[in-house]
């Protein structure tokens, strides 16, 4: 998409440039490849008001969400919108390439150093590389693909298992038209699945569907339930489906004709997926619930083959493997002195000596001689110190193995972070307070540093004169106090091994 907008290369080249947020990158990618059509640019105000009231722009055209983007307020300071030549905003991809740039026609403040922005965008460059990135077709190159007549589209946000299968296969059949499987893809899905894990669960059910064409679209949800399912149908629209298979609850059309599938069950007299209330009682099954799934996954149990097809349960069982084998963060949180170090220690020599899982230990000393050298003990400091941790026990998570952390960590919002990293990794986190009162910290004092800082030999001290927000969203607590440290050790490899995540006979 050009817009009919030519530019010199010397401004883009002196154009300041910034990487979007991830769901603004998405937006920019299905403005760049038309699916957004007619939009060509981020909205202006006034659109975006009467989005928000009316569902249409300002011009009457019918529009769902608000598809907007957000720069910080120095670099718009570098943007005169009443010069051509000098309101262009280069937008680079996560790696810092440039993908497009905009034609600025309006900014306005937003937030606290961020700004909003309007305008046309135009493709400066790929949108780079991906897994299943050739699945990400513009609606060009599917209508290429699809032959004509009518399309059934369905968006697939989840593992597809007999029960969807069937009910895709009988609405194809109904309206014997072409199947487009659209499979959303920017971030991971409802059920927390990776997308380059979906795509694979999704793939791996092909031969048990009619000739279909899929494509993945970076679709984001814009926080408004109706809305949004407004977007999915304008969205298959543009990808040339002329009717939509209703999924979940919505049976939202956008002007698509809608297709409802009854629920179906399974019959155990012939093994046949059909309509539930056609079959009696004592011979109907019926589909497992997402719970019933997943526990039979992180319990390693196969799933039956009479409710999913052996490649899509295999392709399930990589994306979540049993808890046994899942990657696992253990994030102790407590007061210096409060313990952490020690009871991490001693999990990880209980776990060295089983061999049954590979351990990396962040542990406070090392971690601030080596990953965090160079910060203090600022606020700023400490959430960096904390977020870094999380990044890197993370890492270990998704490659299965368990790291146990342990910072004093003593503010939520860092906490919170390191727990988004590692279940974004598909790795579980367990948050460990070691909630040994400041009192007993004290009266063991390893460091000398509570002496200091009551002397006022030094400042910042957790618990003394800088704040420790004690968890809510704790896993276990434990308070050492008269409590022997194999006591407290086992303790953590009692609930590890309850819930699944070690042999329970470890304890
Ligand atoms: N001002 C201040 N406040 C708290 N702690 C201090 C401070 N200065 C140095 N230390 C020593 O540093 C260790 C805590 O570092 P952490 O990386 O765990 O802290 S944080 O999570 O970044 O807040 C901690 O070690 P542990 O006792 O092993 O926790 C302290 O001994
Ligand atoms: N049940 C217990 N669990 C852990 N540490 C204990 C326990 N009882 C006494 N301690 C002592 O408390 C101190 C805790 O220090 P450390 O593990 O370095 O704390 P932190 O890492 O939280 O700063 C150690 O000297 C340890 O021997």
């Amino acid at each position: 998409m050009n817009n009919g907008w030519v530019l010199p290369d010397g401004v883009l080249r002196d154009a300041p440039a910034y990487t979007p947020r991830m769901h603004e990158l998405a937006d920019l990618e299905l403005l760049l490849t038309e699916v957004y059509a007619p939009l060509t640019g981020f909205l202006s105000r006034a659109d975006l008001i009467s989005v928000a009231r009316t569902g249409r722009l300002v011009d009457g055209t019918a529009w769902p969400v608000p598809v907007t983007l957000e720069v910080p307020t120095d670099l718009l300071s570098r943007i005169d919108v009443a010069n051509p030549l000098e309101r262009v905003l280069v937008l680079t991809d996560t790696e810092g390439a440039p993908v497009a740039a905009v034609d600025v026609t309006e900014v306005w403040p937003t937030r606290d150093g961020m700004g909003g922005v309007a305008g046309v965008v135009r493709r400066i460059g790929d949108t780079g590389q991906g897994p299943f990135r050739r699945l990400r077709r513009t609606p060009a190159e599917v209508r290429e693909l699809v032959p004509s007549g009518r399309v059934l589209g369905v968006i697939v946000d989840r593992p597809l298992h007999r029960p969807q299968l069937a009910q895709i296969a009988h609405a194809a059949r109904t309206l014997a038209g072409h199947l487009l499987v659209l499979i959303p893809v920017a971030a991971p899905g409802p059920d927390g699945l990776a997308p380059e894990a979906l795509v694979r669960c999704v793939l791996a059910a092909r031969d048990r569907m009619p000739p279909v064409t899929f494509v993945t679209v970076p679709l984001v949800p814009h926080g408004d339930e109706v809305r949004d399912a407004l977007l999915r149908a304008r969205v298959a629209a543009a990808y040339g489906v002329t009717h939509l298979l209703a999924t979940g609850t919505s049976m939202i059309s956008g002007g698509l004709r809608v297709l409802v599938p009854r629920e179906l069950a399974y019959d155990t007299r012939d093994g046949q997926w059909r309509t539930r209330d056609d079959i009696p009682p004592r011979h109907r099954r019926l589909a497992l619930t997402k719970t019933e799934i997943d526990d039979l996954l992180d319990r390693g149990a196969a799933l039956p083959e009479w409710h999913t097809p052996p490649a899509v349960a295999k392709e399930l069982a990589r994306a979540r493997p049993s808890r046994r084998h899942r990657g696992l963060v253990v994030f102790f949180t407590g007061l210096s002195g409060s313990g952490k170090s020690t009871i991490a220690r001693g999990v990880a020599d209980a776990l060295k000596e089983t061999g049954e899982r590979t351990v990396t230990l962040l542990d406070g000393d090392v971690v601030r001689r080596h990953l965090s050298k160079g910060l203090g003990f600022s606020a700023a400091d400490r959430d960096t110190n904390v977020r870094r941790i999380g990044w890197v026990a993370a890492e270990v998570g998704r490659h299965g193995g368990v790291a146990l952390c342990c910072p004093i960590a003593p503010y939520a919002v860092s906490r919170t972070a390191a727990r988004r990293f590692a279940t974004e990794a598909g790795a579980d986190f367990v948050l460990v307070h070691v909630a040994t009162p400041l009192e007993e910290c004290e009266r063991r004092d390893r460091k000398g540093l509570y002496a200091k800082a009551r002397a006022g030999e030094i400042t910042g001290m957790t618990g003394i004169d800088d704040p420790y927000e004690p968890p809510t969203d704790a896993d276990l607590v434990i308070d050492t106090t008269g409590v022997k440290i194999g006591e407290a050790v086992a303790m953590v490899l009692r609930h590890l091994g309850a819930h699944g995540w070690i042999d329970p006979r470890l304890a």
